[in-house]
């Protein structure tokens, strides 16, 4: 039987679009005409099976061929001179100019080895393709799915030497204010980001305020939270101790502690200990034993590190032995500066952030405390009028792996330029861009397919056979013409919503699954070639993948099984996933051929090991014909390993 259905919607559309549209209508009608081929008996109505519960028109293809054809052509001319009479220069020479563009031909990224060619030529090119278009990606501000970040609580504030003033003008009580704690670093989800570019790499918590006389304590660091998309995954892998800390290595290196005894290479250490390894809790009972070096000047340097620790009120001296017994206090007090935790002492954290973080956000980094005000060190070791206070402690810095894996459940993959993003759209409705290139889609993008009640899917206001997919670079010259008409057009004004019928079924949302468009693939892929890893990572976890391929193309399943090796290759298993092998652009080919290649490809299916999961289905995501039935297919898959993923996690 024949679904003429989707032919209907096609030329309904072309009647109501826009000109340019109508163009692109003609040239396609125009050029199918003389090769001498009737419309209706495209690969793609003939190949398309009926969708239950779907009315069909069962008029006779040729009757309404030539109705629709007459209305059509009529609307056509007249629609064309319209635009004629409109057409401004601006909007003619930004035309020819866009029609100057070079148009790189799908067949163009066929890199598998022809007979008289090397293997390492083929490399070599995908080498050179890979610097392009990772070049081209950088330009655009692009996607980022790994990084590292560097996160440290803010800074404690320090704390004040201050007194009381006094009338005969001795000094007073201590009134010195403690520092602030400083601001600490939390992490949460948010549903509008997709990628991870929008983080810095950097990142520290506000520093807490300096405490004041008159016990004025320093206000707290502002907090930071940094805000990922769902699906990252966060992984602390090192900890560091500011390069000014006592901890921090001699020179400025930094020598992670990886063990409870810590080396302490610091101007404060005697020669003896930072040629031992030293315990910290015992070098601390030894200072308060006192020590003959306690006696001997201090340098310049050794000044300066104590002035790291302590803050001295105008005009005060301090000898060694007296640091020294301020630092006891602190420590007493347990406030004294500490290395960071072992990750034996601390488990390194790790978040995977598959679900959105709701309720408080996840801290990853505390903040340095405040330094202490003088009256804290008050009847330490006999001081009566304690003119030494506390600085605010550095916290330590963690580095932490961020890596993004996008949670669509279901990945659409093929390789460049066979309408993924075209079928993206029509499903949802996503701007994704479109263009007749390869790598057009640099940054995978997620959009939301609603099915409803009676099976369609996408938008439930829009009349069918409304929709088509342009050329995103086409529908900017409609904006600008738009424009310069007066008239702002928007890019989707020929997907615009209208209020349904009143004599229209209300619909209702059965089902819902979200649905990624990926960067095309390149073989090799899997060994990082073109966009490779980027984008297979980020597919590794959805519930179901449809491969896309372009049925123009001479040989769609070879094609098939270079893209399968890639998934193979990349991760054993995730060609299991495998849901519906869609071959798009099923209204540019002619009958014979599209059903030729059809068969071949259903034949090399049957001998996969995944072959009852697998569903062939020919369609053209351009005009939106023949989608029901995939549409169908992804949602009993994506409902079959949710059901599953519940019954685990039972
Ligand atoms: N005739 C016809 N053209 C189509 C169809 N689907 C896509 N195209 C055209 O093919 C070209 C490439 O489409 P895209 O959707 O950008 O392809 P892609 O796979 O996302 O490409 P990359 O992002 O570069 O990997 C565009 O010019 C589309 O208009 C279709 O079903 N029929
Ligand atoms: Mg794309």
């Amino acid at each position: 039987m024949l679904c003429v259905d989707g032919w209907i919607r096609a030329a309904r559309f072309a009647a109501h679009a826009g000109p340019s549209t109508l163009r692109t209508r003609q040239s396609w009608l125009a050029s199918t005409r003389a090769s001498g081929q009737s419309l209706h008996t495209s690969a793609l109505t003939r190949l398309e099976a009926p969708t239950p519960g779907v009315q069909e028109h069962t008029d006779g293809p040729d009757r309404i061929e030539d109705e629709f054809f007459r209305d059509l052509e009529a609307d056509i001319d007249e629609r064309e001179s319209d635009s004629r009479q409109v057409s401004t220069p601006a909007s003619r020479s930004k035309r020819s100019s866009k029609d100057e563009k070079p148009v790189i031909h799908s067949s163009s990224w066929d890199l598998r080895p022809q007979p008289e060619e090397a293997f390492d030529d083929v490399v070599s090119e995908l080498l050179r393709r890979k610097k392009k278009t990772e070049m081209k990606r950088m330009q655009q501000g692009g996607f980022l799915d790994h990084i590292t970040v560097q996160i440290r609580g803010g800074r404690g504030g320090h704390g004040a030497a201050a007194f009381t003033a006094t009338s005969s003008g001795t000094l007073g009580p201590a009134s010195g204010g403690n520092g602030g704690q400083g601001g600490s670093v939390y992490l949460k989800t948010s549903p509008t980001l997709t990628s991870l570019h929008s983080i810095s790499r950097r990142i520290n918590g506000g520093p807490g305020g300096n405490g004041k006389g008159d016990t004025l304590h320093g206000r707290p660091g502002t907090d930071v939270v940094i805000e990922v998309p769902v699906g990252t995954v966060v992984r602390e892998i090192r900890r560091k101790p500011d390069p000014t800390s006592k901890f921090a290595g001699q020179n400025g290196s930094v020598q992670f502690p990886t063990s409870r005894n810590l080396k302490i290479a610091h101007p404060l250490a005697s020669k003896k200990d930072s040629a031992d390894i030293l315990e910290v809790e015992e070098d601390f009972e030894a200072l308060d034993k006192g020590d003959e070096a306690d006696n001997q000047p201090m340098s310049e340097q050794e000044k300066k590190a104590w002035d790291r620790t302590f803050v001295l009120f105008p005009g005060a001296e301090f000898t060694r032995a007296e640091y020294r017994r301020a630092e006891r206090a602190l420590k007493k007090g347990g406030r004294a500066e500490k290395p960071p935790p072992t990750f034996e002492q601390e488990p390194p954290k790790t978040l995977d952030l598959e679900v959105p973080v709701t309720g408080d956000p996840i801290l990853l980094a505390r903040g340095g405390h405040g330094g202490m005000g003088n009256p804290f060190f008050f009847g330490f070791s006999g001081y009566r009028q304690p003119r030494i206070a506390g600085r605010g402690t550095i916290p330590y810095t963690s580095t932490y792996e961020f890596e993004l894996k996008l949670l669509a459940d279901v990945g659409l993959v093929g390789f460049p330029n066979v309408g993924k993003s075209t079928i993206l759209r029509a499903l949802t409705g996503r701007r994704a861009e479109v263009a007749d290139y390869s790598f057009t889609t640099l940054n995978p993008q997620i959009g939301v397919v609603r099915v409803w009640n009676d099976g369609t899917f996408g938008d439930p206001n829009a009349p069918e056979g409304r929709l088509v997919v342009e050329d995103t670079w086409k529908e900017r010259d409609q904006e600008a013409e738009g424009r310069l008409k007066g008239e702002y057009q928007s890019a989707r004004g020929h997907r615009e919503v209208v209020t349904p019928r009143e004599d229209m079924e209300p619909k209702y949302e059965v089902a819902r699954f979200t649905i990624s468009d990926n960067p095309g693939l390149l073989p090799l892929a899997s060994e990082n070639v073109g966009l490779g890893h980027s984008f297979l990572r980020s597919i590794e976890r959805s519930l179901a993948l449809a491969y896309v391929l372009d049925i123009t193309r001479p040989d769609p399943a070879a094609d098939l099984m270079t893209l399968r090796n890639e998934l193979d290759t990349y991760k054993e298993g995730l060609t299991s996933k495998g849901t519906v092998i869609i071959l798009n652009k099923g209204d540019k080919v002619d009958e014979q051929v599209g059903r030729e290649r059809f068969e071949r490809v259903k034949d090399l299916v049957a001998t996969l090991p995944e072959a009852q999961n697998l569903e062939v289905t020919v369609l053209s995501g351009k005009f939106g014909l023949g989608m029901k039935k995939m549409v169908q297919g992804l949602r009993q898959r994506v409902e079959q390993e949710r059901a599953k993923t519940q019954e685990r996690s039972a």
